[in-house]
C-alpha cells in the first residue's frame, strides 16, 4: 500500500488509477527498483557498456543500490550513476517516483480488451507511428543528454503513453466492427485522428517537423557466405507432406512436386541450392505455379512453413522471364515489385531473402522501414529498386516525397496479410491500392500470406485482389504449427516471474523468447531477468531502431539467450535455434497466440511453448486455446477444458469456421450463386493423408 499512498500525494487521478491497480502493480513492481521504466539508460550515456561486457546481458542495465527512483528530471543526472548490476535481491526498495509510477499504472491500466476506437484497435501498429516516436523521442533528448533516457521519447503523460503502449498490444478486436469496408474510406479520419502527427493519411516524415531520425542502419554482410547462411531444416519436415492442402477457386493449377518443375532460370535454381532448399514445402509446391500462372493468391499455412519463398521465387522467376533490366540512378525509381510486412525487422528480413534469391541477377531489391533515417531511404532507393520491401509508413512517406512511382507495379505482396488489412494497417493498404499511379488489381498481381486469416479479413482482401483468386490453405487456417509442444499452465500474476525463473533456469542456455503484453513490462521483466543473472534482452516498439537492431543480433548470436519481446515480435521472425516460447502473458487473441509460439518450431524443427494462463485475465481464450491445441494434437489440460466448457456462451457445436475459417468465406459469403461451387473446395493432400477436412 506504501506505493499507492505516494502515488496519492501525486495526482488525484493517477491515485485513483493506482487503487485499481495496487495489486497488480505491487506484483510486478512493488519489489523491483529498476532504472527509470520505461526508458533505461542507452549504453552510450550510461557507460553501460562496462555493465554489458562484465555480465555478458547485452544492453540490459540495472540501476545500482541506492539508487532512488526514477523521475523524468533525473534525466541529465544519472549518466554519473554508472550501472551495474545491485547485489541484493528485489525486495528492498518500494520508492517510486511519482511519473514512474503513473505510466507503471497506464501500462497495466490498459485494458486487455477494447472495441473500435478504444487505442486497442490500434494494435501494434508500430509502422504508422514511426516517425512520431521518433519525434518524440527527439523532443525528449532535447531535454536531456544525448541518448539519454529512452523512457522520455515516448512522454510521461498517461494518455499518450497509453497510446504508445497499446499500439503494442497485438492485434485489435476493433476490427469485429467493422474496418476498412467504408465506402466513405473515413475511417482513415477516425483511426488517424487520435494522433496530430498524421496527415492526408501519410505519416509526415520528420522533415521540418522536429528532430529527424538519424539511425542508419549498416549494410547487412554481402560475401556469398553470409547471404547464404542458412539453418538446417529439422526432423519433421517431412511431416509437412501429410498436411492436407485445400485450394479454392476456379481452374488452379496443378501443385508442383519439385523445384524442377517450376521450371526456373538457372541462377534462380543456383541460388536455391545455395540456400539449402532441396524439397518443396506444401505452401510451395501450390503458391509457385499460381503465381507462376499470374493468378492472385491468399494463401495462408502455418508458421515457420516457406511462405516467404512461396512468393519471391515465382515473382523472381517471372522478373527474369521478362527480362528486367537492372534499374538505374534516378530521383524517382519505378519497382516492378512491392512487398509490404508489418514490422521492421520482418521486412528486413523478407529483404534478405529477396537479396539471396535474387543473387547473381540484375534485379534489385531494396528495403526502407521507420525508425532509420529517411534521407538513408532515399538514398537506398534511387540507386535503383526493382523490389521494393518496405514498412507501410515508410512506404507512403517515399510515395508522397514522389521517390517511388508506382505505374510498373506488377506484384503487390503482403506478407502477415491479415495484419496488414486490419484496423492498424488497412487504411493504409487501402490508400496504396486506390493511389492514382497504381494499376488496378486487374493490371497487377495480388498476393497475399499468413498463418491466420480471420473470416472478416478474407472478405476485406477481396477488395484487394482480382475476384477470380485462389485461396491455398495448408492444414487448418489459424492452426498452429504441430511442431511446436504447447503447455498451458495456470499461473496467476503474482507468481509469474517466480514460475518464469523456474523455466529459464531449467532450460539452460536454449534460446528463449518471452512474451509480454506491454513495452513497459518487456523492461521489467528483462531487467528482472538480468538481475537474476539471466543474460537477457527485449525488443519493443519504444525502443530505439538500432536498440532493436542490437537486440535481435544479441539474440541470434547467442550473447542473449533470452528475449522479452511484446507483439512487435510475434510475426514472422525466423531466428535460428529458438527453442523456447514463453507467454508471460497471454496475448488477446488466439491468432497472436498462433504466431508467437510459431517463433519456434520451424521449418520441421521441434519446439516448445509454455503459456501462463491467469485465470482472471484470460478465460476468454480458453475456448480458442482448447481448439488450437487439440487441432494440433497437443495435450489439453482438463482445467482448461472446464473453463471453456463453462465460459458463457460457450459452444463446441460451433462450426470451426466461425472461429478459424476452415473454408474459403466466398463460399460463405457469395452463396452457391457466387463463386462457381465447382471451382471451390478442391481438396489436395501432397501424400499419404488420411484426414479430412471439416
Ligand atoms: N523448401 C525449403 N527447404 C528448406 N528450408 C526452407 C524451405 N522453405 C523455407 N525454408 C526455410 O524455413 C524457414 C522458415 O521460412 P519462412 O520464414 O518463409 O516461414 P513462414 O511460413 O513465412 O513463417 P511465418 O508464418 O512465421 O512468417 C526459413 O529459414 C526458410 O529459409
Amino acid at each position: 500500500m506504501n506505493t499507492a499512498t505516494n502515488l496519492s500525494n501525486t495526482s488525484n487521478k493517477i491515485f485513483q488509477t493506482v487503487s485499481l491497480q495496487t495489486e497488480e502493480i505491487l506484483a510486478y513492481t512493488a519489489d523491483i527498483i529498476v532504472d527509470g521504466f520505461p526508458g533505461r539508460p542507452t549504453e552510450s550515456s550510461f557507460n553501460c557498456s562496462q555493465s554489458t561486457n562484465s555480465t555478458g546481458f547485452g544492453n540490459i542495465c540495472i540501476w545500482p543500490q541506492g539508487s532512488r527512483s526514477f523521475r523524468s528530471q533525473d534525466v541529465n543526472e544519472e549518466p554519473n550513476r554508472g550501472c551495474q548490476p545491485r547485489m541484493r535481491g528485489f525486495s528492498s526498495r518500494r520508492n517510486f517516483g511519482s511519473r514512474d509510477a503513473s505510466e507503471n499504472l497506464s501500462t497495466e491500466n490498459t485494458p486487455r480488451e477494447g472495441g473500435f476506437g478504444s487505442g486497442r484497435s490500434f494494435g501494434n501498429r508500430e509502422e504508422r507511428t514511426e516517425d512520431a516516436h521518433s519525434r518524440s523521442r527527439g523532443f525528449s533528448r532535447r531535454g536531456g543528454a544525448r541518448g539519454d533516457f529512452r523512457g522520455g521519447r515516448g512522454g510521461f503523460g498517461p494518455s499518450q503513453y497509453n497510446e504508445n503502449e497499446q499500439r503494442e498490444r497485438g492485434p485489435h478486436v476493433g476490427l469485429r466492427r467493422g474496418m476498412l469496408g467504408g465506402p466513405t474510406g473515413d475511417q482513415e479520419h477516425r483511426g488517424f485522428g487520435v494522433r496530430g502527427t498524421w496527415k492526408s493519411g501519410v505519416m509526415e516524415s520528420g522533415d521540418n517537423q522536429g528532430p529527424k531520425v538519424t539511425y542508419m542502419p549498416p549494410p547487412p554482410p554481402d560475401d556469398e557466405e553470409a547471404i547464404f547462411a542458412h539453418y538446417q531444416t529439422g526432423i519433421n519436415f517431412d511431416k509437412y507432406d501429410t498436411i492436407l492442402v485445400k485450394v479454392s477457386g476456379l481452374d488452379p493449377p496443378p501443385a508442383i512436386l519439385t523445384f524442377e518443375e517450376a521450371n526456373l532460370c538457372q541462377t534462380l535454381n543456383k541460388n536455391i541450392a545455395k540456400a539449402g532448399y532441396s524439397k518443396l514445402t506444401p505452401v510451395q509446391k501450390y503458391s509457385i505455379p499460381i503465381i507462376l500462372a499470374g493468378r492472385d493468391l491468399m494463401a495462408c499455412a502455418q508458421t515457420g512453413s516457406g511462405k516467404t519463398a512461396a512468393f519471391l521465387l515465382p515473382i523472381l522467376a517471372h522478373m527474369m522471364n521478362d527480362g528486367i533490366t537492372a534499374s538505374r540512378f534516378k530521383e524517382q525509381q519505378e519497382p516492378e515489385c512491392i512487398i509490404v510486412a508489418p514490422t521492421r525487422e520482418l521486412i528486413n528480413q523478407i529483404f534478405l531473402e529477396a537479396r539471396k534469391f535474387a543473387y547473381g541477377t540484375c534485379i534489385r531489391p531494396v528495403v526502407i522501414y521507420g525508425g532509420t533515417q529517411t534521407v538513408h531511404s532515399i538514398r537506398q532507393i534511387m540507386q535503383g529498386c526493382n523490389i521494393l520491401c518496405a514498412t507501410p509508413g515508410r512506404l507512403m512517406d517515399m510515395i508522397n516525397k514522389e521517390k517511388v512511382g508506382l505505374r510498373k507495379v506488377k506484384y503487390l505482396v503482403l506478407d502477415e496479410a491479415d495484419r496488414m488489412l486490419d484496423m492498424g494497417f488497412g487504411p493504409e493498404m487501402k490508400k496504396l491500392v486506390s493511389y492514382p499511379s497504381m494499376p488496378p488489381k486487374d493490371k497487377r498481381q495480388t498476393l497475399m500470406f499468413s498463418a491466420t486469416f480471420p473470416e472478416e479479413i478474407q472478405r476485406l482482401a477481396g477488395e484487394f485482389l482480382k475476384t477470380e483468386y485462389l485461396f491455398v490453405v495448408v492444414g487448418q487456417v489459424g492452426g498452429a504449427c504441430s511442431d511446436v509442444q504447447q503447455s498451458i499452465l495456470q499461473v496467476d500474476q503474482y507468481s509469474k516471474r517466480e514460475k518464469l525463473i523456474d523455466i529459464l533456469l531449467s532450460i539452460g542456455k536454449e534460446r528463449t523468447m518471452v512474451f509480454v503484453e506491454t513495452k513497459k513490462k518487456a523492461d521489467f521483466i528483462a531487467t528482472f531477468l538480468c538481475q537474476e543473472k539471466i543474460a537477457t534482452t527485449s525488443i519493443h516498439g519504444d525502443r530505439e531502431q538500432r536498440e532493436r537492431e542490437e537486440a535481435l543480433r544479441d539474440f541470434r548470436s547467442g550473447k542473449c539467450p533470452v528475449l522479452v519481446a511484446t507483439s512487435v515480435a510475434a510475426r514472422g521472425l525466423d531466428i535460428e535455434n529458438v527453442q523456447h516460447v514463453v507467454n508471460f502473458d497471454l496475448p488477446s487473441t488466439i491468432d497472436e497466440y498462433v504466431h508467437r509460439i510459431g517463433r519456434t518450431g520451424r521449418c520441421g524443427n521441434i519446439g516448445k511453448a509454455i503459456s501462463f494462463f491467469d485465470l482472471k485475465t484470460d478465460s476468454h481464450l480458453a475456448e480458442p486455446l482448447l481448439k488450437v491445441l487439440s487441432d494440433a494434437q497437443q495435450e489439453v489440460p482438463v482445467w482448461l477444458e472446464e473453463i471453456a466448457f463453462s465460459a458463457p456462451g460457450a459452444n463446441f457445436s460451433i462450426p470451426r469456421g466461425s472461429i478459424f475459417a476452415s473454408v474459403d468465406t466466398r463460399k460463405t459469403y457469395q452463396g452457391k450463386d457466387g463463386m462457381n461451387a465447382g471451382g471451390l473446395n478442391q481438396s489436395y493432400a501432397t501424400s499419404s493423408a488420411d484426414e479430412s477436412w471439416d
